[in-house]
């Protein structure tokens, strides 16, 4: 199918957080990273002549990531990880061998089974069609591709495609 698309790369779709991830039946200590954000949108070209309009899918992408900016990504789907609110405002994290204690509004809580790249993009690509489908902005996209990077050059990429029914 021929189609058109638009590519953002913009400084400012990046987040600042400290996660953990689960794997090979273990968890990570929590660490930082400054995640980047890319994002690529396809699909037939409106009457305006544009897939969708930079400046709006730029801006409703920069307000996913401040929803991730500055705290500690938490995975609410996991198997692997426990979450226990105690008293004062605290949550219990507990996996394998870890167990952290964190002010709860030092969390963000996503409903994600691992925060790792990939389900970050996940994470976002679905913000992104909430946010788009409330402006209408999602009717003439064929799909849409998030990817974040973790570390240099170390991408996670979520590819989906959008049906109209
Ligand atoms: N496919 C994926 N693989 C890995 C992911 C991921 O999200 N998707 N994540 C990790 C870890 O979170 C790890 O922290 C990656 O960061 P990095 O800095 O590359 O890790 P290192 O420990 O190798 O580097 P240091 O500089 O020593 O911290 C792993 N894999």
């Amino acid at each position: 199918m021929n189609h058109f698309a638009v590519r953002v790369h913009p400084g400012e779709l990046h987040f600042n957080a400290a996660h953990f991830i689960t794997f090979n039946g273990s968890c990570e200590n929590i660490h930082g990273h400054n995640f980047h954000v890319q994002l690529e949108a396809r699909g037939e070209n409106t009457a305006d002549a544009f897939v969708i309009d930079f400046v709006l899918l730029n801006k409703l992408a920069a307000q996913i990531c401040s929803e991730l900016h500055d705290g500690v990504l938490v995975p609410t789907a996991s198997d692997e990880v426990s979450l226990t609110e105690r008293e004062e405002e605290l949550l219990e994290i507990r996996s394998y061998d870890k167990r952290f204690i964190l002010s709860r509004s030092s969390c963000i809580l996503l409903p994600v089974a691992n925060t790792t790249a990939e389900m970050l993009a996940y994470h976002i690509s679905n913000r992104l069609i909430e946010s788009l489908e409330a402006c209408q902005g999602l009717g003439n996209l064929h799909s849409l591709e998030v990817a974040v990077e973790e570390a240099d050059q170390q991408w996670g990429i979520y590819h989906r495609e959008i049906s109209h029914v």
